[in-house]
């Protein structure tokens, strides 16, 4: 018997035993496959960019290790994600920074970009058939030093970085009316204070009016968000872009939010904000990440906190409202398979996610068997998941699992280790 008719008969097996829990599996996969999921470009680089610096700086965030073979070019970058891509099933997207912009040796400042300085991502999305979204890049350059960008209390400063805001504008318009017609453009500065500020409400006074000047004029396709966080490295004690001040500005101003998995309290979930969100919010972006102890970005795992927001988001279904990305950067081990065994456990959560019987756990409730809805959702997690996930991966035409490392070792072998 061949692997894959081992695969199939699996799947028979599975589908009939989600079936006596009202679970149309076909059904499942189909849609799981469907669902777009934004990877970020980031990870391929650690959050260098193309601007000719070769690490990363500022910003609130950074990316540890040395782990050899870092794509030092677009050609490169695009290579490694395009690998990255073939080992991940379901419907991929990709997130652009602004610093990823190609400008051909010269030096062009971030408040001068223009969509034709990505006319080469532009191209090779719609050689891969996947859309892009886009990030404005607030950190990793000289006027972003202080630590402070749309909030900065020198009017000359904010002004630069509110030109740069509303220039990714008009290039995350671009990606949209080039590609598949939506673009979302992520927000997040890193202003903030190490320690302890007597001044908490002049920052967000300027960020608000920042902002304002930013979405004053709204493009086709583009959907915007906001994106908050607790604390970052230099920015512990206070952040300008808090979730309470982005949570009021977007219910005010009609923009969406990011919440990112990491940007929280240290044991402070993000599943159960989201039905709050959708009530009150036109998008919500979420960044599943994985934080640990002071850190948010580690790479994202099949965990409890990743399950949860995917059943949340199935639960849901405002598919038109809520979108997915994945953010996270880990120089440490080889990128493709950071980025891989991130990407495959969002998957991994979708499909477990619409493998749920909801029907038959919102009957129980309904009734107010609450026991038994307790016990139901116990035992689904020990259902043949992993026969539908293998399925699923054949179908989708990636290696199954443990098979897709080799492959990476082997790209690694005949591509990565020849960088130096
Ligand atoms: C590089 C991204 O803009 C960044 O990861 C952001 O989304 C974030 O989460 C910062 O902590
Ligand atoms: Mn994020």
């Amino acid at each position: 018997m061949t692997s894959n008719d081992r695969v199939e008969r699996a799947f028979e097996e599975a589908k009939a035993r989600y079936a006596d829990l009202g679970v149309d599996v076909e059904a499942a996969v189909k849609r799981c496959a469907e669902i777009p999921v934004s990877i970020h470009c980031w990870q391929g680089d650690d959050v260098v960019g193309l601007e000719g610096k070769d690490t990363l700086s500022g910003g609130g965030i950074l990316a540890t290790g040395n782990y050899p073979g870092r794509a030092r070019s677009g050609d490169e970058l695009r290579q490694d994600a395009a690998k990255a891509f073939s080992l991940v099933p379901g419907t991929k997207r990709f997130n652009l920074h602004a610093m990823y912009a190609e400008t051909e040796g010269k030096r062009v400042d971030r408040d001068a970009l223009e969509p034709r300085h990505f006319e080469k991502w532009v191209e090779w999305a719609k050689s891969l058939g996947i859309g892009l979204d886009f990030n404005p890049t607030f950190f990793s350059h000289p006027l972003a030093d202080s630590g402070f960008t749309l909030s900065h209390p020198d009017e000359g400063v904010r002004a630069f970085w509110v030109r740069h805001a509303i220039a990714c504008e008009r290039i995350a318009a671009y990606f949209a009316s080039e590609l598949d017609g939506v673009c979302i453009n992520n927000l997040w500065i890193p202003d903030g204070w190490k320690d302890i500020p007597v001044d908490r409400l002049g920052p967000r006074e300027r960020l608000l009016a920042s902002l304002d000047e930013i979405y004053r004029e709204r493009l086709p396709g583009v959907i915007d968000t906001v994106e908050s966080k607790l604390f970052g490295i230099g920015s512990e004690s206070y952040v300008t872009g808090s979730h309470e001040f982005y949570l009021g500005y977007a219910v005010s101003r009609n923009v969406g939010v990011c919440l990112d998995m990491g940007h929280f309290h240290p044991t402070e979930t993000i599943h159960d904000k989201i039905s709050s969100l959708v009530l009150f919010v036109p998008h919500v972006l979420i960044h599943m990440s994985r934080g640990v102890r002071w850190d948010s970005d580690h790479v994202v795992l099949f965990t409890d906190d990743v399950r949860a927001v995917a059943a949340e988001m199935v639960r849901l279904g405002r598919w038109e409202k809520i979108h997915l990305a994945v953010d996270y950067f880990d120089a440490s081990i080889n990128r493709i398979l950071a980025w891989v065994i991130g990407a495959r456990a969002v998957q991994k959560a979708l499909l477990s996610a619409f493998l749920e019987p909801v029907g038959r756990l919102e009957e129980l409730e309904a009734e107010g068997r609450l026991g038994e809805r307790l016990a139901l959702m116990e035992d689904v997690k020990s259902l043949p998941f992993a026969a539908v996930w293998d399925y699923y991966c054949l179908s989708q035409d990636v290696p199954l699992d443990v098979e897709w490392i080799r492959e990476v070792e082997a790209y690694e072998r005949q591509v990565l280790s020849k960088r130096t």
